[in-house]
């Protein structure tokens, strides 16, 4: 079965009659390597062509669909077509001359690539690597009718599909013959995916992703397709089939999407952030709950100016605006802010009518797993009921704050209706497979048999693929000398151009991170400490070292991480496997480069030395 993409599920109230017969021949009719896309909007001009076809064997093929009947078309020539409607006689454009210039623009940019192109010394050099076609789909009116009408004259016959040319009970391989009937030219071709990959960053640039832009590259790039010439990246990064397909698959409704660790979800609800701000005016709420997550969100959202229309908050800091915004007693305890009780008090003022319910056009969750029940029954209150739009991310796979044992619950019970719409995402793009298979050994020991309520195992993540160094662990003399070892690497990644940015030290407890931050400070290296309750600075201040505790660090990744302090891992008093756990959310917040380092040896610092040894085998001397 092709991919459609948006899915077709999704698209059904907007396609006509002719649209939906057609889609679904091209689901059922069209092997799983074809892609679909429909309506999709290509290239810098944005233009809508009805379906795009691609297959690597085959090449890429724009259609447009028209719902005429052979009475309402009164005149057609090769440039237009009268048509008689209710509301009279009106002109439209011949639908072959749409398909034909969509397509010419296809081939314009994706002639761009030197790479998409013909070598210089063949036939056909310059020319594009893959056949492209373009034609007409007729749903309404058959082939005699087209004949009889004349409309020959005004598409050229082999280019268009009639009504009977496309029932149910067509045989494939007589539907296909039809749509590869409207190549101009036709010659071999076995597209790889790297270069279906290209086409695709090539013709939806807001699928692109720049490492630039880190974590959340996707959203830098979109404006930029349309100023100065075209700046192709040595290494092309664009959403994968999955991610396009769900991203561009999201609407109104209540929604739940799992994800492995680094499996992308956080770029989806950026996208579809961003998708809500261009396409409606009521406030957009982003929530997650750990508040350096927060700040790192926040800070994208302002570079795009979307601050006014799309509001960044953890959890807590959302409550305390409602009970500030509303007037409701914040409440304090010991004189100090008695965080763990916001959201009650929130949800009290909701019942109460104090703080108005459905301010939201669209509520998008970020961590769903470290949501308590009470909270999602509060926030779906919070959502537009005309659109029901919440969307919330959720990872079965890693460990919710507290303790595996916080029981589950069902999303029907907390007033979340995402019955029927399970997506997972699971492949793993953040970590390289060298990081990830040292976390994955490690934590495959200590924390067997830990599963989480969507009965996913912790270790069950697929890595994308991406090879790096393997990680690191020093062993130093004493607690001086593990300083002194900890400079040394920051000073040769700045050595070899890495931005202090670029880089964490993740930490035990944020006194640990203080403490840090004085030793860096002192040898002139800059750093930040993220605050447990708030770290909007955090990202503010871009030539700094983070500092960031394991626990603060879920959902946020670095190129470069160093972890300290293993010898004292687990702690005393310190349940192992919860230990186990922050160490593993730390090692895999790195992206390419994970240093760890101990002062003297313990039951950690040896499953670490084991994992690598145990990985370094089977990868091979090196890691690749
Ligand atoms: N298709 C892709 N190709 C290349 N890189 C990707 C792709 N999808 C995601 N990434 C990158 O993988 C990293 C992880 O993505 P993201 O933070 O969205 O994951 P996540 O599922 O939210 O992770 P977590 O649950 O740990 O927060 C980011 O650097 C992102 O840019």
């Amino acid at each position: 079965m092709a991919r459609l993409i948006p899915q077709r599920s999704t698209c059904l109230t907007q396609m006509t009659q002719g649209e939906k017969r057609f889609s679904e021949r091209l689901e059922q009719k069209l092997e799983d390597d074809y892609l679909v896309w429909y309506r999709v909007p290509i290239g810098p001009r944005q233009q809508r062509p009805d379906f795009i076809v691609l297959h690597p064997r085959r090449g890429l093929l724009v259609l447009e669909v028209k719902d005429w009947t052979s009475e309402s078309i009164v005149q057609a020539d090769r440039r237009q077509l009268a048509l008689s409607t209710a509301r009279g006689l009106i002109r439209e454009p011949n639908p072959l001359l749409q398909a034909h210039a969509h397509a010419q623009e296809i081939k314009a940019i994706l002639e761009a690539d030197p790479a998409l192109r013909q070598p210089t010394d063949s036939r056909d050099a310059g020319q594009l690597i893959m056949p492209w076609g373009y034609g007409v789909i007729l749903p309404r009116i058959g082939r005699q009718q087209f004949v009889e009408g004349g409309l020959e004259a005004a598409m050229a016959g082999h280019r268009v599909i009639c009504q009977d040319e496309m029932p149910e009970t067509v045989e494939p391989e007589a539907f296909q013959q039809r749509l590869w009937a409207m190549f101009g030219h036709s010659f071999p071709v076995a597209l790889s995916y790297p270069q279906i990959e290209r086409i695709r960053w090539h013709l939806f640039p807001e699928l692109r992703l720049t490492s630039a832009a880190g974590q959340f590259g996707l959203f830098g790039d979109e404006t930029t397709a349309e100023a100065g010439p075209l700046q192709i990246p040595e290494l092309i990064r664009v959403m994968d089939q999955q991610q396009e397909s769900l991203a561009r698959s999201l609407g109104d409704g209540h929604r739940v999407i799992h994800g492995v660790a680094g499996s992308g979800k956080t770029m989806i609800l950026g996208y579809r952030a961003m998708h809500l701000a261009r396409s409606q005016n009521r406030p957009i709420l982003v929530l997650c709950y750990n508040p350096a997550l927060a700040a790192r969100l926040l800070h994208v959202v302002r570079q795009r100016g979307l601050e006014d229309r799309i509001s960044v908050f953890d959890f807590h800091r959302w409550c305390q605006e409602m009970l500030v915004t509303y007037h409701v007693p914040v409440p304090r305890r010991d004189g100090a802010d008695d965080r763990q009780a916001w959201p009650e008090a929130v949800i009290a003022a909701v019942e109460r009518g104090q703080i108005p319910r459905a301010q939201y056009g669209a509520v998008l969750v970020d961590e769903g797993q470290d949501f308590e029940p009470d909270w999602y029954r509060l926030i779906v209150q919070m959502v537009d009921p005309a659109s029901k739009s919440l969307l919330v991310f959720y990872d079965d796979a890693q460990p919710g704050r507290d303790s595996p044992a916080r029981p589950a619950f069902s999303w029907k019970s907390v007033g979340i209706e995402a019955a029927g719409h399970t997506t997972i995402l699971k492949l793993n793009y953040r970590n390289t497979l060298e990081i990830l298979a040292v976390a994955r050994d490690f934590a495959q020991t200590l924390l067997q048999g830990a599963a989480e309520p969507g009965g996913d195992s912790l270790v069950s993540t697929d890595s994308a693929g991406r090879h790096g160094p393997l990680p690191e662990l020093l062993r130093t003399a004493d607690a001086a000398d593990e300083a002194r070892q900890l400079l040394q690497m920051i000073r040769r990644e700045q050595a070899a151009g890495r931005p202090l940015s670029a880089i964490a030290v993740l930490t035990r407890s944020t006194a640990d991170s203080r403490d840090w931050q004085g030793r860096l400070e002192a040898a002139g290296i800059s750093a930040r400490v993220a605050h447990e309750t708030g770290g909007s600075s955090l990202y503010l201040e871009g030539a700094t070292v983070k500092l960031v505790t394991m626990q603060a660090s879920k959902g946020l990744e670095f190129p470069v991480v160093l972890i300290p302090g293993l010898g004292t891992m687990p702690g005393p008093g310190e349940d192992e496997t919860e230990e186990a756990r922050r160490l593993y959310i730390a090692m895999t917040r790195a992206s390419e480069r994970l240093i760890m380092l101990h002062d003297r040896d313990s039951i950690f610092s040896r499953r670490i030395r084991q994992a690598i040894n145990q990985v370094q085998e089977q990868l091979g001397s090196g890691g690749g």
